[in-house]
């Protein structure tokens, strides 16, 4: 089920396909370098049409040039589930278009 809490082996074999995303404190992450703050911000924006899509929201943090994303679900004792994945995924399907690195 896409609710239920991942265990860390499985956490880690799905972080193989997912590279700069690391599993800490509970949450997975990754931070995106991008060529500028404006750049850094519509990264932002875009990520966040596609959280309201999935209903389900990582914590953004907007640096001068970075976004940092990190995710948990709150709704399974936040910790991580499929759905953090999938939304990982997402982001970083559409973070090169943005010339995040
Ligand atoms: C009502 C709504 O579906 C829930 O509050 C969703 C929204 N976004 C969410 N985001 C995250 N990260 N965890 C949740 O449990 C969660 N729940």
């Amino acid at each position: 089920m896409s609710g239920e809490p991942l265990s860390q082996k499985e956490i880690e074999d799905r972080l193989r396909g997912l590279p700069g995303w690391a599993f800490e404190d509970d949450r997975i992450q990754r931070t995106y370098r991008l060529g500028s703050h404006l750049a850094a911000s519509a990264l932002v924006a875009h990520i966040a049409v596609v959280q309201d899509e999935l209903d389900h929201h990582s914590d953004l943090t907007l640096g001068y040039d970075t976004v940092r994303v990190s995710v948990n679900t709150h709704s399974a004792g936040d910790a991580v589930t499929e759905t953090d994945l999938a939304l990982a995924e997402r982001v970083e399907a559409l973070a090169p278009a943005h010339g995040a690195r």
